[in-house]
């Protein structure tokens, strides 16, 4: 029974949280939420600026107060910061109370996307080698989503339909 479960989306920065989200939202006709966004209207400045003038530390806490409000909505679709789920008291909420998907992809296709936008400041400072360690790192923690969606080779609309097959089975 999908009761009043969100659809939450987490994955590393560029595994189409946001894109994917946004078109499940529109096939479902359920709100979508990209906590990202929130956060940045919430602080008035963009994701850069927050991490330039206040630091990481300031945007984990405001990541953190606003996913955990958001969760309290009802059957809405959720796409996380890429961090979100890293964060215990949101992963404990999500795998306790919601849908999760992982979307999975190739450490080389993340790369190829995290390196070619200017607006994920944690990535500017890393080399590929320690991109690399942080998609190994975080995969072990992004593995506990309840399901795992492999996206390497396919387009948006066949990740649709994967995961609206599987929310439609459960
Ligand atoms: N299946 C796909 N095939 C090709 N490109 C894709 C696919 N899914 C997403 N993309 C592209 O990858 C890029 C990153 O997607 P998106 O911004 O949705 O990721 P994100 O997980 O929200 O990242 P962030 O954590 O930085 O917000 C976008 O340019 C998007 O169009
Ligand atoms: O992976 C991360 O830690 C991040 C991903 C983005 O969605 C943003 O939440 C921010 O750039 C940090
Ligand atoms: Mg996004």
């Amino acid at each position: 029974m999908h009761l009043n479960k969100n659809l939450v989306f987490l994955g590393m920065m560029g595994s189409g949280k946001s894109s994917i989200g946004n078109l499940i939202s529109k096939k479902l006709n359920i709100p979508f939420i990209d906590i990202d966004n929130l956060i940045v209207e919430n602080a008035g400045m963009s994701i850069s600026e927050i991490f330039e003038k206040k630091g990481e530390d300031y945007f984990r806490n405001l990541e953190e107060k606003i996913t955990l409000k958001n969760l309290k909505k009802i059957k809405n679709v959720v796409s996380l910061g890429g961090g979100g789920f890293i964060n215990a008291k949101i992963r404990k909420e999500v795998i306790s109370n919601h849908f999760s998907f992982w979307l999975n992809w190739d450490e080389s296709t993340l790369i190829k996307r995290i390196k070619n936008s200017k607006k994920r400041p944690l990535a500017f400072k890393l080399s590929d080698q320690e991109i690399r360690a942080l998609i190994k790192d975080r995969s072990k923690i992004y593995s506990e989503a309840e399901f795992k969606i492999n996206c390497n080779k396919l387009t948006k609309t066949e990740i649709v339909r994967k995961i609206i097959k599987i929310y439609e089975c459960n």
